[in-house]
């Protein structure tokens, strides 16, 4: 586990947070396999019944560390981590709660499509920049999105980039609760105690029943998106615009 991912577990909660509030919770490659390796590690636990995926300070999560941008389009091996995260978050069988305030951008936004609920506060602004940074969607949001919010916002969203505030998010059906800064914690951790006193194997076959669909679908845009993903982080549009956020050209 790296320092910049904390663990707690508490009466069958899971808290997993992002923890490195002075890059605004942006997300490494160490990052991402502490995250795959705790959600592993809870799955196989019985004693742990729900998950909760939160940030340490003001904001959720800048997204991607766009450091770690530059350095896996040299040496791509290192996308390996963020693939096992992406695979261990699509395919978890357990409740997973999002709890989200100020930032949460790129792959930090597209990780709550995945969360059986998502709580944020009235601070909070979703950013889907991809196209901006010369990417193409990630997370399997490419199919997600436009089914939970419909293509026409979806698009969109995804080739704008704009932020999209809490009170929206919760409108196009993004956000189950609003609340204050610095509440979204406890009202997750009030939902995530009801979900851990019902009847844990009844709840494990009910989140089954709702993904079982959508799961290869979800898979094949996973793998869709890498491919195409993969190529776009080498390409001068995208390394342009890492160079220019670095450089604070932004
Ligand atoms: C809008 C911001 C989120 C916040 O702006 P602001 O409040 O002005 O804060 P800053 O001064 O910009 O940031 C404070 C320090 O943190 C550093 N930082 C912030 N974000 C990142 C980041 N993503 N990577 C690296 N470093 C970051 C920033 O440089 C400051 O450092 P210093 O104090 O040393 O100067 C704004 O920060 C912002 O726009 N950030 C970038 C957002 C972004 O483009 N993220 C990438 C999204 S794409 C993505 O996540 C995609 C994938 C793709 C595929 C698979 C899996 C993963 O992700």
């Amino acid at each position: 586990m790296t320092e910049h991912i904390s663990e707690k577990v508490e009466q069958g909660i899971q808290i997993l947070s992002l923890n490195r509030p002075e890059k605004k919770n942006a997300i490494t490659v160490d990052m991402y396999q502490a995250l795959s390796d705790a959600l592993h590690h809870a799955e196989l636990d019985d004693d742990i019944k729900v998950t909760i995926l939160t940030g340490v300070g003001p904001d959720f999560s800048s997204g991607n560390d766009i450091n770690d941008f530059l350095e896996i389009s040299h040496t791509p091996e290192k996308m390996a981590p963020v693939m096992s995260f992406l695979q261990a978050l699509t395919s978890y069988k357990k409740p997973l709660i999002g709890c989200v305030e100020g930032w949460a951008v790129g792959v930090a936004a597209t990780m709550m499509l995945h969360c059986d609920m998502v709580f944020t506060a009235r601070n909070t602004q979703f950013v889907f920049p991809f196209v901006q940074l010369g990417l193409v969607p990630e997370a399997a949001s490419s199919f997600l999105l436009p089914r939970i919010v419909g293509h026409q916002k979806a698009f969109e969203m995804l080739m704008f980039g704009e932020p999209i505030d809490a009170e929206m998010a919760y409108q196009l059906g993004m956000v189950n609760h609003l609340c204050e800064p610095k509440e979204s914690l406890c009202l997750a951790q009030k939902y995530a105690e009801r979900l851990s006193e019902l009847p844990s194997e009844a709840v494990l076959l009910s989140k089954d029943l709702l993904k079982c669909r959508t799961i290869d679908d979800i898979q094949m845009a996973l793998m869709r998106e890498g491919r195409i993903f993969k190529d776009r982080l080498v390409s001068s549009e995208a390394q342009d615009q890492f160079r220019r956020f670095l450089s604070k050209e932004a």
